[in-house]
């Protein structure tokens, strides 16, 4: 069946890149607002006897889903045989559990939002860290990518004598995946978190690495926080000024700012559009759309 990919407004040039890689249409969502802030949204392209794919990565969520909720009804009443999110990155995946009293448990809600708005659901790198896989919480089908092996190559073509640094526990499943794909050394540190802002990382003697370029690869950079505590730290232990690679660069507030001093480079995929992009996801996209194969349950 035909394919057509339509992108929110942000969206365009991953949107162009996935449509071009994998030979459908491309299409657009018109979004504005009337004087009393109520969305208008119309889809140009036809939706009929088609796969929508609509392109959407949701670091912004809360303004996105309600035009994503309406540009996917619109797609089914105007005779889409499937409606399909493509999030590269995935919001709300963080509060996995109930930390205080009272509190929303936000990634299961969103799934469920998520989960009743489309057919299936296709990501990168979600931030799975109490749950083992998305299915966990989605009740669509769904397509998990994994961008280490592009990270990698990356790294390899543009970094010398690396040395990949996870900056915590969590980070390990990336830094090793890369480490070993490149065949370079890895070390993973040691994080504890004291709220939205403040961390603490504990790193362990690297002097016999002295010689290498530490990179520091993590999924997702927010706050800054990680990166920022853990570039310090490996600035006194007298390592080499650190690279940085990231898949999805939200780098909320003034982590940007306070980030770029710190690093000799940053570099990420453009799963969230911004300047540090320079590893494109489109065609890793493609592939999994043309392939059609969705995870495993479990
Ligand atoms: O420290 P900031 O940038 O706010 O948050 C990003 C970090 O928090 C973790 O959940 C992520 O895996 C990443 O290590």
């Amino acid at each position: 069946m035909q394919r057509l990919t339509l992108a929110l407004p942000g969206n365009e040039d991953l949107a162009r890149g996935i449509a071009q890689a994998c030979g459908s249409e491309a299409g657009r969502i018109e979004t504005r607002r009337f004087p009393d802030g109520e969305s208008y949204v119309r889809l140009h392209g036809e939706p009929a006897d088609r796969i929508v794919d609509v392109i959407c990565t949701l670091a912004h969520p809360d303004p996105q889903f309600l035009l994503l909720a309406f540009a996917a009804d619109a797609a089914r009443e105007l005779g889409a045989q499937e409606v399909n999110l493509i999030a590269p990155y995935l919001a709300y995946m963080r509060q996995d559990k109930r930390f205080h009293d009272g509190e929303s448990v936000t990634s299961r809600s969103f799934a469920r939002l998520v989960s009743s708005t489309f057919d299936k659901l296709l990501t990168v790198d979600p931030h799975l860290h109490r749950y083992p896989t998305l299915s966990a919480v989605y009740t669509i089908p769904t397509i998990t990518l994994h961008a280490a092996p592009l990270l990698a190559d990356w790294i390899a073509n543009h970094v010398e004598e690396p040395l990949i640094v996870g900056p915590d526990e969590e980070s390990e499943q990336w830094a090793g995946a890369i480490a070993s794909r490149i065949g370079v050394p890895h070390a993973v540190l040691r994080k504890t978190r004291h709220g939205d802002r403040s961390v603490d990382i504990d790193v362990p003697d690297l002097s016999i690495w002295r010689g290498r370029t530490p990179v520091l690869v993590d999924d997702i950079a927010s706050s800054g926080r990680t990166l920022a505590v853990a570039a310090r730290k490996l600035a006194e232990q007298g390592m080499r000024k650190p690279e940085c690679v990231v898949v999805h660069a939200l780098f909320a507030e003034d982590a940007w700012a306070q980030l770029t001093p710190l690093f000799a480079r940053i570099t990420s995929t453009d799963a969230v559009p911004h300047p540090s992009n320079r590893i494109g996801l489109a065609s890793l996209i493609a592939d999994a759309l043309s392939s059609g194969k969705t995870d495993p349950r479990g």
